[in-house]
């Protein structure tokens, strides 16, 4: 097996475009099956752990939520050989409660996107893996770990609404989402977290609040303008979030459930898997074939 570049990868997502607490950096290009990343990658060292860092959106926030390459994203990680990816990503809050600059780390997702790919199978292949838990637990409770310690407020668990995008929701849906029982509302992070289950790499997010969508009487409606500044009010505070995180994460996640998902997924007669399609996957399939 070729040696391991990055244990932790990093999602940056809106406004966290670089990691300045990294060192040792190097920039590197990866290529995948899927297509390109989102942009090059860092790797690089952070509390003496081997990080790969990639900004989501591109440096200069070039790229759709709905043009996201999210399975070359999820591919160029394991790859390098990431084992958790801890993602970074801007929300807008459903409640009262999840006030501008808190941190909620959440642990389920309701799917309102329809024009996005966010499988690895296909092509001849049929695998379905569990997502009943959709979020790694231990690298949710290493982001509480990073919160705490940041001093800062972190709420474990949470449902993050996906949408479409790239408008904001209009105020039926946003109250609509509300009268769900959810939490935060962002555009990017479902299909992240479903490739990691099927890259059996474990994931969360650390959903950084920066405004009230548009459901809060007395409260502007959600404007770019709006989010930008609170990242930047807090963008310290979620490097440190992250150290502490990076902190608290085990060397591997192999006792983690993340790290079979694949175990008892795969549908397909082997035999009948094409040649070009088994190759794509190798890097998901060889562990379980001697
Ligand atoms: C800049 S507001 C909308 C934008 O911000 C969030 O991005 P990310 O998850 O990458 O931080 C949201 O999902 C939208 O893409
Ligand atoms: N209100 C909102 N809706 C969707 N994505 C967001 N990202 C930040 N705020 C958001």
């Amino acid at each position: 097996m070729a040696q391991q570049q990055a244990e932790i990868g990093i999602i940056g997502g809106s406004g966290l475009y670089n990691m300045p607490g990294l060192t040792d950096t190097t920039e590197i290009t990866v290529d995948t099956p899927f297509g390109a990343p989102s942009e090059t990658i860092v790797l690089g060292t952070l509390e003496g752990r081997k990080v790969a860092f990639l900004a989501r959106h591109g440096r200069g926030h070039r790229i759709l939520p709905s043009e996201l390459n999210f399975r070359a994203n999820i591919y160029a990680m394991k790859s390098l050989g990431v084992e958790f990816i801890l993602s970074i990503s801007a929300v807008g809050s459903l409640k009262a409660e999840h006030k501008p600059t808190d941190f909620v780390i959440p642990d389920q997702f309701i799917d309102r996107t329809f024009a996005r790919n966010a499988t690895f199978f296909g092509d001849g292949i049929v695998g379905h893996v569990a997502f009943g838990d959709p979020v790694c637990a231990v690298a949710a409770k290493a982001f509480k770990q990073g919160c705490d310690d940041a001093g800062v407020v972190g709420k474990l668990g949470g449902t993050y609404v996906n949408m479409e995008g790239p408008q904001f929701s209009t105020r039926a849906e946003s109250n609509l989402y509300r009268s769900w029982g959810a939490d935060v509302i962002g555009m990017t992070n479902l299909q992240e977290a479903k490739l990691a289950r099927e890259a059996e790499i474990s994931y969360a997010t650390l959903a950084m609040v920066t405004d009230y969508d548009c459901w809060y009487e007395g409260h502007d409606d959600v404007t770019v303008d709006q989010v930008i500044k609170v990242i930047h009010e807090n963008t310290a505070n979620a490097q440190r979030v992250l150290a502490g995180a990076i902190r608290a994460l085990p060397k591997s996640n192999s006792d983690t459930p993340c790290a079979s998902a694949l175990k008892y997924a795969i549908m397909t007669d082997k035999k009948l898997i094409p040649a070009a399609t088994r190759e794509k996957l190798a890097i998901f399939l060889d562990k379980y074939e001697g």
